[in-house]
């Protein structure tokens, strides 16, 4: 789309999280090149396949914030557990910890999971969100590395030899599943929309 058949976005995009590490990797991968701010909500954990999951929340969000937002879920994926835990991860972690997380797969000889992050915008409190994936393939081992975010230390992505905990933030964010869920979405935004009327 050239850029005169691009719609000015006369609103700035809230991204909506109450997770304070999602933000902090969200900004280093966007940096400046989609002009955003942050708002700190707790949205409500929904149920449900993951990207419909992603798109209510983002619905929720719009009619919050009452203008363009864009939130994220994310899931831990275990491929013997046909997918789950999934978006339910974070009771799982909050209830269970590293430890109960890798009990869940002692019955099986699959150790392979996958990590899982959907993006989804809206643009207001009417319009129907838009949803961009990513996806990073791994295994579940014992926790290794710092304990700062999440679930990063009892998973090590495919191909290498840390967990995401042991890895330099700036190796996870080269090759994360939210990197990959965030490139869709810049290359969406950029190809359709101008930030130039931004107050
Ligand atoms: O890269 C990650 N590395 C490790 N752990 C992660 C990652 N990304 C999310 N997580 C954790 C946070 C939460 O325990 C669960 C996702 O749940 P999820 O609902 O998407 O996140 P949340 O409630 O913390 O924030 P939000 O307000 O955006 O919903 O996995
Ligand atoms: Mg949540």
């Amino acid at each position: 789309m050239s850029a005169a058949n691009k719609l000015g976005l006369v609103k700035p995009i809230t991204f909506v999280t109450g997770n304070a590490k999602k933000l902090e990797e969200v900004k280093t991968i966007l940096g400046h090149s989609i002009p955003f701010q942050a708002m700190k909500l707790d949205l409500p954990e929904l149920q449900g396949e993951p990207e419909d999951i992603s798109k209510e929340k983002a619905r929720i969000a719009a009619r919050e914030i009452g203008g363009p937002v864009i939130v994220e879920d994310t899931c831990l994926c275990f491929n013997a557990l046909k997918g789950l835990p999934g978006p339910y991860v974070k009771w799982f972690l909050q209830k269970t910890g590293h430890e109960g997380l890798n009990n869940l797969l002692a019955a099986y000889e699959d150790k392979t999971a996958y990590a899982l992050c959907i993006f989804s915008l809206a643009l207001g409190p009417d319009c129907e969100p838009i949803s961009f994936a990513g996806r990073t393939e791994g295994k579940i081992v014992p926790p290794r590395g710092p304990n700062d975010f999440g679930w990063d230390p009892i998973f090590q992505p495919q191909g290498y030899n840390l967990t995401y905990a042991e890895m330099a933030k700036e190796e996870k964010n080269s090759i994360s599943h939210r990197r990959r869920a965030l490139d869709k979405l810049r290359e969406h935004l950029c190809n359709h929309y101008s930030f130039d009327n931004l107050p």
